[in-house]
This record gives C-alpha cells, structure tokens and sequence, in this order.
C-alpha cells in the first residue's frame, strides 16, 4: 500500500496507547474519554496504521480494527484520535482515477486534486427525497433486456457460483454502456482477483470510459477490514456526484458476496458468535446500511449492478438471499448451462425483475417474455421424459414445443465484445426491439426449418435468416 493516509489534525485530542493486540484487532486506552464507535485513529510514530473503533470495552478503552495490518503495531504504541469516520475523496478529482478504501491513488498517476474529503458513514436518504424509478436500463444482451430488465435507478443482481461468467458479463455491462449511458461510472472492486483490476483498468483505458469512471478497489489481497469498507468508500463518492453534481451514476459492484464475507471475518476477529451457515449475525443490518444508501433521489439517481457469488452453487446461502431481497432484478447463472456453452449462462426461469410486468414494461414486451417462459418451462419440464424415453416418445406437439425451446435458448446466447480474444468471436450488442422481433419470429415458427446450430452466438434473428439467403 502506498502512503494512504490522509492528514487530519489530531493535536487537540486525548492520545491513547495500544494495550492489546489480536492479530489484526487492537485495544487502545485513552487518557480521556474514549472515541465514538466509528472514529477513526491513527498509530505508530508516522500515524500511518489506520485503526478503525468498533466496539467501547469501558470509558476509557476501546476495540478497534487494523485496516492496513501490512504495517505492524505494538503494545504501548501511541494512538491519535482523528475525531471523525473515515473519509473518502469525492469530486471531479477522482474521475478517471483508480482509488483504495483510504481513497489512495493505485494508479501511479499521483496524487488526487481538486477533491474534497467525505465520512464513508452516512445514514441513507429519508424516504421522502426517494423517487421511484421505473424506466428500464438496457444492456444490449438478449437474455438480461428481455426476461429480467434492469431498472434504471434499481438494483440488479447477477447471481452465479464459481466461475460462471458473473465477472465476464459485468464487464460486457460497462462495455456496452459507454455507447448509450451518459451519466458516471463507478466500479467497486472488493475481494476479488487483483489481476482482474488491472484488467478492467487496461480496458477501460482503451475503449475510452475511463475519463468518465471511478474505480475503487480493496481485492482479495486486502485486510477484512479493508474489503469491508471499501464499498462504502465506493457509495460515497458516487453519493457525491448525485447529491452535489446532480449527476446519474451507475455504480457497479464485484463482487457483493465478499463485503459479506469479509464483514464475517470480522465479526470472528472480534470475537462474535456466528450465526446460520457460520455468517455474522449482524449481515442483515450490514447489508441493508449499505443497500439502502443506493436509490433514486430528486438530485439523481444510482442504478446499481452487483455481482453476487453464490457458494457451492447454492441460491438459498444466506448471503444470496439477503443481497437478494434487496434487489429489483436478478440475474441467475446456471452452471449447467455454462458447461454447454450456452454463454451467457443466464438461467431464463431463476431469473426475474420486478420490471417485467404491464403497464411497466410495453405488452409486447411482457408477452413475448411471458410466452418464452412458457416454452422453456415446458421443455424443461419435458426433460426428464426425454431424457429416460428419448425425443421420439414424444407426442408431435410437445416435440414442437422442444424444438421451438432450443432455437430460443440458442437465440439467447451471444458472442460478447469482452471475450473477442478468446472466442474468435465478434461480439454483439442487440437493442431490445431486435430481440422481441427474434424471439416473435421463433415463437411463430417461422424459422423452425433452419437447424439449431444457426440460432447459436448470433445477435439480431437477421444473421440467422442471412446464413439461410447465403446457402
Ligand atoms: N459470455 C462468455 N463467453 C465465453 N466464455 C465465457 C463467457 N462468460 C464466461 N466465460 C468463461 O467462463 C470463465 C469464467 O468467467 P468469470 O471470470 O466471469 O466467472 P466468475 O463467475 O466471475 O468467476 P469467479 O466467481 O471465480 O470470479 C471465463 O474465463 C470464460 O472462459
């Protein structure tokens, strides 16, 4: 870590010295009045090994976590109190720049100018400056615009177990963004690879989104206490841009799971008692202080798109379920359909969008998203017969209803620009309007004569028809 500190005056307060240390929870006692819950303080004789309060042992001694424990602390050390939160660089600053949790600059670049500092802690909007949102956000991928439609202000789920392709269609998300989306980014890294920063930054660096971006990182490399924070370091620079620019921002979050995780890492370096599945038994009142500073206000709006690991493939972890009850979309990756290649991997009957309902979306939309269901539903249905029996033992009718549910499941993958290199591919960004045209001209059976493999990673249902003129 490079130095991360910021300067604050801590001359006026009481100093403490370290009495305890617990790998990376220490125990300082004031001379005074201990600090508030929150505060954050500052040890070692350069104040440059963060501390952050969160529990009050007596009057006069508190616990506190180490956020950088790279840098080693010692009983008697001197502790200064800083008499405030945390605090995040916001402003036109840290646009186009790559930041830590202390709002550091990672990028080499230098230090951050024209930024003022803000507490990373702040209570989320009353509802009364809440507005509701209602429009919808399109992506440019098939599967996500027609069956689980993002909402533009809302909150978006991208659900998956290992390697599933979660980090893959995020990126596609920012990619297909820069062309239409003409508010801020904001990308928030916490406990993921470090290699896939670097990435994205190169990325973004090339394709020419990064003077619009803010990317905020604490990976997997980082202490507990760093990837605990780093969200809300994200949350109040993106606060920023909406409350004082009135500026709409997206902020997108990889991956969501690991501010769990690394909150229940905490919760065990302090001692806590776990709770179902071994969580924190605090990851409901964790998670919604953080969700809830995400909404539409009449400054601005965030959108948001979390990426949410799901262990072992199971959608009913706690961690999973309480992200998703807070969500207005979510997209669930299927492993099964990862392994057939069908890429997205977006399992069309888990995932869902409060969206999706008439009056909201157009009826044309609502339909063709409704009869689509329909069909796979009942091709999945039809699998376990087909599977024991085979295709033939099907009546004529339902082997149509097969035949129709592969050219759509087929129609719903897509070659993406971010997987060029490793696809050969040429990736695709389809508009909403071109997807209900394919998926209508397949529910018709209009093109049920072409074979299957045509429906495969193509975009609009034109190059489908276009293999058919070239034959
Ligand atoms: N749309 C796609 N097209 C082609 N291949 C893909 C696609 N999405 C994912 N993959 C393949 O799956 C691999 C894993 O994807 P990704 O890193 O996005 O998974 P993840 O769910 O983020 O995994 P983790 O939880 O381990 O971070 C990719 O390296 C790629 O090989």
């Amino acid at each position: 870590m490079t130095a991360s500190v910021p300067d604050s005056d801590c001359s006026d307060r009481p100093a403490g010295r370290i009495v305890a240390i617990r790998g990376a929870v220490v125990e300082v006692r004031f001379e005074g009045a201990a600090p508030l819950i929150n505060t954050q303080l500052l040890a070692g004789p350069e104040r440059d090994r963060v501390i952050e309060v969160v529990n009050l042992v007596d009057r006069r001694t508190v616990r506190g976590l180490l956020l950088n424990p790279a840098r080693r602390v010692a009983l008697g050390m001197e502790v200064a109190d800083t008499g405030g939160p945390l605090m995040a660089p916001v402003g036109r600053g840290v646009l186009g720049r790559m930041i830590d949790v202390f709002g550091a600059p990672l990028d080499g670049k230098g230090p951050l100018e024209g930024v003022e500092r803000r507490p990373i802690h702040r209570p989320p909007v009353p509802l009364t400056r809440r507005r509701p949102g209602g429009e919808i956000f399109q992506t440019g991928i098939k599967a996500i615009d027609l069956l689980s439609p993002i909402e533009r202000g809302g909150k978006a789920g991208l659900f998956g177990g290992a390697g599933v392709g979660k980090t893959v269609l995020i990126t596609e998300i920012i990619h297909n963004m820069g062309a239409v989306y003409e508010g801020l980014s904001l990308f928030c890294g916490v406990g993921e690879r470090s290699r896939e920063a670097e990435e994205l930054y190169r990325e973004m660096q090339e394709t020419g989104v990064l003077e619009s971006t803010v990317l905020v990182f604490g990976q997997m490399s980082e202490s507990p206490g760093a990837r605990f924070r780093v969200a809300h370091t994200a949350l109040t620079v993106a606060e920023h841009f909406r409350d004082d620019e009135h500026r709409d921002v997206m902020v997108l979050i990889d991956n969501i799971f690991r501010f769990v995780q690394a909150g229940a890492e905490v919760s065990g370096l302090l001692g806590h008692i776990p709770s179902r599945v071994g969580y924190q038994p605090t990851l409901a009142s964790e998670l919604g202080a953080l969700e809830e500073r995400i909404c539409n206000t009449d400054t601005g709006a965030i959108t948001s798109i979390q990426a949410v690991y799901v262990p072992a493939d199971d959608f009913t972890d706690p961690a999973a379920t309480h992200v998703f009850a807070h969500l207005s979309s979510s997209v669930a990756l299927s492993r099964k359909r990862a392994s057939e290649g069908l890429y997205p991997a977006i399992d069309p009957l888990k995932s869902a969008s409060k969206m999706l309902t008439p009056g909201t979306v157009s009826d044309r939309h609502y339909e063709v998203a409704r009869e689509v269901r329909r069909v796979l539903a009942e091709y999945e249905a039809l699998s376990d017969i087909i599977a024991m029996l085979g295709l033939e033992e099907l009546s004529e009718a339902d082997r149509a209803t097969v035949a129709q549910a592969r050219r759509l499941e087929r129609f719903l993958t897509q070659p993406f620009f971010t997987t060029e290199q490793f696809t050969g591919m040429k990736g695709r960004a389809v508009s909403l309007e071109e997807t209900l045209e394919g998926c209508e001209r397949i529910l018709s059976g209009e093109v049920s004569h072409l074979p299957e493999s045509a429906f495969y990673m193509v975009g609009t249902i034109d190059e489908v028809t276009e293999g058919e003129d070239a034959a």
